[in-house]
């Protein structure tokens, strides 16, 4: 982290001076960048005033070792600038580096505004400061996502958005539990969340089907979390969880085409049962892309039946056991024992279907996996064929929403189209 606030705090002043200055020149490989849809480009002046403008909590931050600590990377730079080739010019510098106290200012910004830079797959790359995307609130239900195309940052809404409504990106991953959540955000960003997840009312204090939308995503988080292990102590390892979902009973491809009413809950709530309830209940509304109120009411009538039926002990979706569960994914795709796989990957599609928006990227990665590996799923026959496609077209639609039809990430758009011609091809008669 030194070494990254170093880097980043030397770039950041040699590039203020070169903008102040007019030396400054664009990378060839970001002139050539060839913008999608109708976005124009920030002007370089844009973002050195937006950056001026960004929250850097400087009061807030009261760990004395923090202080200290970016003072002498501070110290350390104007030191190195003094003594090096590099003039300052501009009319703004005086002919000098910044003060120490303004470089902290800097690295107390970045602290509350940076990104990490993700590939397609969402694996982290870099870090960096984008300001205009810096200027986005945080939601825990976000309506809108980051992505990258090379080193050009691009928002992505992730369903349709009012004039007037607030466009939220999540600073943190929706999956963590309330507590934790909060704990990040004040460590981090130092505000308190107050997003219609984390400040509606409770599933306790109103369990009335007709309530807001503020209690509907409230109750999300009473269900996920809380318990940290499997039943009786027990630790949620991979045989514990092969037991959980040796019942699972894959939901049948042509169930998940029709729209239809929601399911009847189970009788007997299990990890099992809860699975094929929540993907007969949503992934029919994905398939044909209803408006979002219609698919939020589906997703809270869901929550509501599971609050009320699913109190076993310990909570069936704990995001322990969605923890325990991916890893244990990744070891049986490793193993390629596919049909367990498939199983245990139909479960996490159930969990992230609950926690993330229907058109998060994660979730479409997510269903192009288990796509893969229900159609590697020999024992399965056509049954699970049929359901590789079918969860295909939901990947497809997904991955449209938040990659995009066009553009650098969209190679992955075409990469669920070209494995769906595969499956087709077995699909004809
Ligand atoms: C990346 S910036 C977002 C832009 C910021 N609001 C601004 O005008 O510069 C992060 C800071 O914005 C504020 N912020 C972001 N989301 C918030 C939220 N949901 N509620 C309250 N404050 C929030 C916090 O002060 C946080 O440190």
């Amino acid at each position: 982290m030194e070494d990254l606030d170093y880097e980043m705090l030397k770039m950041v002043v040699i590039s203020i001076e070169r903008l102040r200055n007019g030396s400054y020149t664009e990378p060839a490989h970001e002139q050539q960048h060839h913008i999608h849809g109708s976005g124009e480009r920030e002007s370089l002046a844009l973002t050195e005033y937006v950056f001026s403008t960004l929250m850097g909590h400087e009061d807030s931050v009261t760990d004395p070792s923090v202080l200290a600590r970016y003072k002498e990377i501070a110290t350390r730079i104007r030191e190195q600038l003094l003594g090096s080739k590099f003039v300052f010019k501009s009319e703004e510098s005086g002919g000098q580096p910044p003060s120490v106290s303004e470089m902290v200012q800097y690295l107390c910004r970045f602290h509350c505004n940076n990104f990490s830079i993700h590939d397609a797959q969402l694996f982290t790359m870099a870090e960096g400061t984008f300001p205009i995307g810096a200027l986005f609130n945080h939601s825990c239900r976000p309506n809108a996502i980051v992505m990258y195309e090379g080193q050009i940052q691009v928002m992505r809404t992730l369903e349709d958005i009012a004039v007037g409504q607030e466009v939220c990106t999540s600073y943190v991953d929706n999956g963590v539990p309330r507590q934790e959540r909060r704990q990040l955000l004040r460590e981090k960003y130092y505000f308190d969340c107050h997003c219609p997840r984390c400040d509606g009312q409770s599933s306790q204090e109103n369990t009335d089907a007709s309530s807001s939308s503020h209690t509907g995503f409230r109750i999300l988080d009473d269900l996920i979390d809380g318990d940290q292990d499997g039943p009786d102590g027990k630790k949620v390892d991979g045989e514990w969880l092969t037991k959980q979902f040796e019942t699972i009973i894959l939901p049948g491809a042509k169930s998940l085409q029709i729209p239809g009413p929601l399911l009847q809950p189970p009788k007997i709530f299990t990890r099992a049962s809860f699975t094929s309830y929540i993907i007969h209940s949503l992934v029919p509304l994905i398939q044909t892309s209803v408006q979002e109120k219609e698919y939020t009411d589906r997703l809270f009538e869901v929550y509501r039946t599971l609050s009320v039926t699913a109190h076993s002990k310990p909570k069936p979706f704990s995001t322990t056991v969605m923890t325990n569960a991916t890893s244990f994914f990744n070891t049986c795709l490793e193993h390629q024992s596919w049909a367990l796989a498939s199983k245990i990957g139909t479960f996490i599609l159930a969990l992230y279907l609950m926690i993330y928006p229907r058109h998060h990227p994660l979730v479409g990665l997510h269903c192009f996996t288990l796509a893969k590996s229900l159609w590697n799923d020999l024992e399965g026959g056509m049954t699970c064929v049929r359901l590789s496609h079918e969860i295909l077209k939901l990947a497809k639609n997904i991955l449209i929403v938040s990659h995009g039809a066009m553009g650098e990430n969209a190679e992955l758009v075409r990469e669920v189209e070209a494995f769906m011609k595969t499956v087709e091809t077995e699909l004809q008669p």
